[in-house]
């Protein structure tokens, strides 16, 4: 079966998007998604972004990481939907229904609500999440934001300092996340601006996190070290992030789609 992909990213978090809203596709798996992922044998992409109907929003869009697992929410993939839609949306994820709107060749996205309780991060047993009482080589009380999906931060004076690509597959693995964890390392510049640099779960260094911007600043809000808007710089550029008094975080920022292709389903099975 001949399939059509549109490759998008949004500040290079980069994805294959699958459309299949009006005509479906053959099963997706954790081998066949990453079978596509693979930047050597594959097409290549961080996330792969599966589109299907919706019976609860406008449609639905599934998240498959760099390695074949399915996960809850994709911050930049958000808004690269948005933009290839077209229009304002309601988007089903198994995160939560999010809302997208297309804004200056990029895209607003309501995230919905952060939680913080222990058990919705989760974490392996009761602990504050604003300070938790853990630490790796020197990197101590981080904080954990649950946006749809985990996320675990931690402040150090220079972000690019500190080698993520050693220590993020360490924490994103520890035995105290039970689902795996993205990794942020975040330095607060001044009150309105983070740097951040961020070690995915199932996609290892990215050049850009939207959940995790969004985990990052509402992090930083509750601990009182920045506005209720900010931005936050990633090594692939900026997003604007807010956190509105209903409780409701909003991310803005491009989205670019790269090229359009099709391939042969089984070449990847
Ligand atoms: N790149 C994404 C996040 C993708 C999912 C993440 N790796 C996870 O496993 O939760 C974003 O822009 O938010």
């Amino acid at each position: 079966m001949r399939v059509d992909f549109t490759k998008m990213h949004g500040l290079g978090n980069d994805f294959v998007v699958l459309d299949a809203r009006a005509a479906p596709l053959p099963a997706m798996d954790e081998a066949t998604a990453r079978a596509i992922a693979d930047r050597r044998t594959g097409i290549g992409c961080d996330q792969l972004i599966l589109l299907e109907p919706s019976d609860t929003a406008d449609f639905r869009m599934r998240i498959f990481n760099h390695d074949g697992s399915e996960v809850e929410a994709c911050g930049n993939a958000s808004r690269a939907v948005a933009l290839l839609h077209g229009s304002a949306a309601r988007v089903e994820t198994s995160g939560g229904v999010i809302a997208v709107e297309p804004r200056n060749g990029g895209a607003s996205v309501d995230m919905g609500e952060p939680r913080f309780d222990w058990d919705a991060i989760p974490v392996a047993y009761a602990m504050d999440t604003l300070r938790m009482p853990v630490g790796w080589e020197g990197l101590e009380a981080p904080g954990a934001v649950n946006v749809g999906n985990p996320h675990v931060i931690f402040f150090v004076p220079d972000t690019d300092a500190i080698p993520l690509g050693e220590i993020g597959p360490e924490i994103e693995s520890d035995p105290l996340f039970p689902e795996r964890i993205n990794v942020n390392i975040a330095t607060i510049v001044d009150r309105q601006h983070i740097r951040l640099r961020v070690w995915e779960r199932g996609a290892g260094l990215t050049r850009a996190c939207g959940t995790g911007a969004c985990a990052t600043a509402v992090h930083a809000m509750r601990r009182g070290l920045v506005e209720r808007e900010v931005t936050v710089t990633l090594p692939g550029g900026d997003l604007e992030i807010a956190w509105d008094e209903g409780n409701r975080i909003h991310m803005t920022g491009p989205a670019t789609e790269s090229f359009r292709g099709s391939f042969e389903w089984g070449d990847f099975a």
